[in-house]
């Protein structure tokens, strides 16, 4: 049955900024009370302010809980509690605090791969073993991890972001499974580049390998990926994805994750090999990329040598 967001709390990590915020704008629409969890205080109150602009009764509440979800999981644990006291027990969270750096493996400092890993992995962890147990008494609930789809892929430029996305799967997988028969449903949303404050800051830093392979897929506004996102996990999807490409990678890589409806099994089923074919030659345009800019950077540096 679909969880009804009228009344319900739901807490968004990352829900100051971008997707987050988008997430947050359309539970409040549907009715729901929010918990905002980010870092940078002034960021919440103002994402509070333009979020509480789209209130269907006078009764909703935003909450903003600064904390940084990667660091210490007491923390985190307090931080929920807190926002349990207020709103009462969490009917969905979705972790979407992250974040991306791109570039080449040996050019990342060293000491941002456990960073990423921190943020993107262990803070989705905290805050989900904070909410799992209530959500477990009450027999309900839903768990939204946002990945990637360079969480369904390996790609140039993302050796340290991809594994971080990667990971939030294999925990989505197993933690599916051992909190189905309680009625918690848990989704892995894996967006296509979104426009967003976070993906801007990105660019700064992006190859250009990294650019022109990520143009193969769409470039896709945070209200729209929100909005999917949402439905899905109210739903109780476990695969959320945006577009034809991101359609086409979830069901070519769905492997042994739990199925939802017949239909996407049989769906699944049918297209995989299909889009197994698709997918030889996506790889083959972006081997030919890597090796297009490989030549001229090497060109150009034999240039300045002799000029
Ligand atoms: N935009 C894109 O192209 C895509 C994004 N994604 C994923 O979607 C998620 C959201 O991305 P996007 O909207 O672009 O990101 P933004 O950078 O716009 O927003 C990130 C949010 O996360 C919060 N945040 C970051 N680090 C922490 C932390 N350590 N503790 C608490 N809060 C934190 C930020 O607030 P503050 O800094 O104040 O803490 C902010 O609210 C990320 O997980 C990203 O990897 C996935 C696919 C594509
Ligand atoms: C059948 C096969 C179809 C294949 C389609 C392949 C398309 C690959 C494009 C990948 C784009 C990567 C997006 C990463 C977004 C992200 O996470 C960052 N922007 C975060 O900020």
């Amino acid at each position: 049955k679909p969880l009804k967001l009228a009344g319900a709390h739901v807490v968004v990590t990352g829900g100051s900024s971008g997707i987050g915020k988008c997430v947050a704008v359309e539970c409040f629409k549907q009715g729901a009370f929010i918990t905002l969890v980010a870092r940078d205080e002034g960021k919440l109150v103002q994402a509070k302010k333009e979020i509480e602009k789209y209130s269907i009764n006078d009764k909703q509440v935003v909450l903003c809980i600064s904390v940084d979800i990667s660091k210490d999981y007491r923390q985190v644990e307090n931080v929920i509690k807190q926002a349990q006291e207020k709103l009462g027990p969490v009917d969905m969270l979705v972790n979407c605090a992250g974040m991306a750096i791109a570039g080449n493996f040996e050019e990342i400092e060293i000491d941002k791969f456990a960073r990423l890993m921190e943020i993107n992995y262990l803070g989705s962890v905290y805050p989900s073993r904070a909410v799992i147990s209530t959500m477990k008494e009450r027999r309900m609930g839903r768990i939204v991890f946002v990945s990637s789809q360079a969480g369904q892929l390996g790609l140039f430029g993302y050796t340290a972001y991809s594994p971080t996305k990667f990971a939030l799967r294999g925990l989505a997988e197993a933690l599916q499974m051992e909190v189905k028969p309680y009625n918690i449903y848990v989704t892995v949303a894996y967006p296509p580049d979104t426009d967003t404050p976070g993906f801007a800051e990105e660019n700064k830093t992006k190859p250009l390998e990294t650019k022109l392979i990520s143009e193969s897929s769409s470039l896709c506004q945070a209200d729209q990926v929100a909005r999917v996102i949402v439905k899905d996990a109210i739903q109780g999807n476990f695969n959320s994805s945006v577009g034809s490409d991101g359609y086409m990678l979830s069901s070519l890589t769905c492997g042994m994750s739990p199925v939802t409806t017949i239909t996407e099994g049989l769906q699944q089923v049918v297209t995989m090999g299909l889009f197994r074919i698709i997918a030889l030659f996506y790889l083959g345009s972006f081997d030919s990329i890597v090796r297009r800019c490989m030549i001229q950077k090497h060109n150009s540096q034999k240039s300045c040598k002799t000029d």
